[in-house]
């Protein structure tokens, strides 16, 4: 292993892959469940990145209203239903996979840190043919902590044998950018993820509005990664 190759961690939702088809059919399948009408998928974008219980608070908010005992009862349906159903619609973002592949040329290790329970990341990533390509996958519940805490990112780096130092983090919210600033990785935010405020005011280092921009944006952010 060398010591000292680059290492990128992703976010995985809304970042990476465009999961909110399926998340919204999850969202709808819990509220049919409860009796609630159905929320527009579209609404469902700007509900996801901090773990499946906010996300379903938000959709119960939105129709009218829930309280914990409805989201203990709710969460498991939705990851249930999830679970099942976690690629069948999720796609990943245009010239993602293009740019893991020239992030690997170069000679980067990849690893994913979402806020998504890590089984279902696992399933996902292996559902879109992903499953050789980074080197730690980390869940919500893989540790007693999550973004935005710094320590989610930091242990993901200690299992793809990273180096702080020598590391950037991809995203698409405030818990990224929050979870990268504290430790003390340089963060870039796609422009088109599930962030619900302008991902422009989070105050990363750069931000894209397509992958293609990606390599460029980090060799231009974080010189120091590929010298
Ligand atoms: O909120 C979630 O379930 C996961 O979101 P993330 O992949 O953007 O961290
Ligand atoms: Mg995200």
């Amino acid at each position: 292993m060398n010591p000292t190759a680059p290492s990128i961690v992703f976010d995985l939702d809304g970042t990476l892959v465009d999961t909110a088809p399926d998340l919204a059919a999850a969202m709808n399948h819990v509220l049919a469940h409860f009796g609630r009408a159905p929320v527009d998928p579209e609404a469902v974008r700007h509900m996801v990145g901090h773990g499946a219980r906010r996300t379903l608070e938000r959709g119960l908010a939105l129709t009218g209203g829930g309280d914990e005992a409805m989201l203990d009862a709710g969460v498991p349906v939705f990851l249930e239903f999830y679970g099942a159903n976690v690629c069948v619609g999720s796609r990943p973002w245009e010239g993602v996979e293009a740019s893991l592949a020239a992030l690997a040329d170069a000679g980067a290790r990849l690893a994913i840190c979402t806020n998504k329970p890590e089984r279902l990341a696992v399933d996902l990533i292996h559902a879109l043919g992903w499953g050789d390509l980074f080197d730690a996958i980390l869940g919500g519940d893989s540790l007693p902590v999550r973004k935005p805490d710094p320590a989610h990112v930091l242990e993901t780096l200690a299992r793809m044998g990273g180096d702080p130092a020598r590391a950037a983090f991809v995203g698409d919210s405030r818990p990224d950018v929050e979870a990268s600033r504290a430790a003390g990785v340089p963060v870039v935010l796609t422009s088109f993820g599930y962030s619900d405020v302008p991902p422009d005011t989070l105050g990363a280092d750069a931000m894209i509005d397509h992958f293609d921009a990606l390599v460029p944006t980090l060799r231009r952010v974080a010189p120091a990664l590929f010298a």
